[in-house]
């Protein structure tokens, strides 16, 4: 099988009849720990010829159990696809978390999984997981059904950073606080934004700075600010840039927040392109400035930082 094959819940699980190797979280995010889990599925299945499988839940279940505080989400369900298949995961079961899957029991999830997927050879999971009704079912209880239903269980270690574990709730905070780089040292992988270019209001181009504005809705905002950015429309070179995100105080207050990028190469990119931002490093936070002309001092400012930052970076 190549690519990612997507499931839309277990019962649409009609699988090919080889060995399936399945790691099971919400994954939100696809950070570096949940990639050690991930990875050990994916290599014990290419190691006897089966499948490497996620099973995965959406909504996040805090939008059932907390819908007056649902948890913001680091990856839109598109942008975990994409993540997924380029670690190599066969097929993505995208299970619906609604009320009759949070009272399935603990004991019972085990059976529950045989019954749809009857080629089930293995769960991965980290030592932390819980799950079931309640969140009653810990590791221990899992490897006693698995055992006894004729399963392995492999548990990842919890992975550290800085000496502290790596988690979805961290990044989450690294990202409304602006330290990109941290967010992009515990995913492993540069965060990033895809979107189609929108019309702006073409002052961007009167001031001297043109900018690619991009339609994005985010589970979680990042800071508004200022990044080093790069763009990319498909697997080609990727182009140079810096972006600012935010409601844009002073030429009159969007009322929701907008990523531009204002690109320091030439490209013909324009409206309706699609595009890929990955944020590189936060430069400043956006501020209201007195005057436009004041505006335009910091963004040539904003310019030459970003085009240091890149020079630093390509110096190794
Ligand atoms: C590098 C960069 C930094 C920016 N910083 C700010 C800022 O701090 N405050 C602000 O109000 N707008 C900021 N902007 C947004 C500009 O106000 C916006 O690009 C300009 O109004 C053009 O809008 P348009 O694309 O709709 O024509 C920034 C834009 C860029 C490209
Ligand atoms: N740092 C880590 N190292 C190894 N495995 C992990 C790590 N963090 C999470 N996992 C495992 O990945 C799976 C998915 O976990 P989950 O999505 O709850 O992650 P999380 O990052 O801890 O999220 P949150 O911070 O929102 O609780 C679980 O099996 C969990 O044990």
């Amino acid at each position: 099988m190549s690519g990612l094959r997507q499931i839309d819940g277990l019962e649409r699980a009609d699988l090919p009849a080889q060995p399936l190797h399945l790691a099971v979280g919400m994954f939100d995010g696809v950070h570096l720990g949940h990639q050690s889990v991930i990875e050990a599925a994916i290599h014990s299945a290419r190691r006897s010829g089966g499948l490497a499988g996620v099973l995965t839940f959406a909504p996040h279940p805090s939008v059932l159990l907390r819908p007056a505080n649902p948890t913001p989400l680091l990856l839109p369900p598109a942008a975990k696809r994409a993540v997924l298949a380029r670690l190599g995961v066969d097929v993505l079961i995208e299970q619906n978390f609604n009320a009759a899957y949070a009272a399935l029991a603990a004991e019972d999830f085990v059976p529950h999984l045989q019954r749809h997927l009857p080629h089930l050879a293995a769960l991965y999971v980290g030592e932390n997981w819980r799950f079931g009704r309640g969140r009653t079912g810990d590791v221990a209880l899992l490897v006693a059904a698995a055992t006894r239903a004729g399963l392995s269980v492999t548990s990842a270690p919890r992975l550290n950073h800085n000496g502290a574990p790596i988690s979805s709730s961290r990044i989450r905070e690294l990202l409304v606080a602006g330290d990109i780089a941290g967010v992009n040292a515990l995913l492993g992988y540069t965060y990033f934004s895809e979107g189609v270019v929108q019309p702006g209001r073409q002052l961007g181009r009167t001031l001297g700075f043109p900018t690619l504005n991009l339609a994005w809705q985010p589970g979680l905002p990042p800071r508004h600010g200022v990044y080093a950015v790069e763009v990319t429309t498909g697997p080609g070179k990727a182009l140079q840039g810096v972006a600012n995100y935010g409601l844009r105080p002073t030429v009159g207050q969007d009322t929701s927040p907008l990523l531009e990028v204002h690109l320091l190469e030439e490209s013909t990119l324009g409206y309706g392109a699609s595009l890929t931002v990955h944020w590189l490093h936060f430069l400043r936070p956006e501020s209201k400035f007195g005057s436009l002309e004041a505006l335009q001092r910091q963004i040539e400012t904003d310019r030459q930082t970003a085009l240091d930052y890149f020079a630093r970076r390509s110096a190794g």
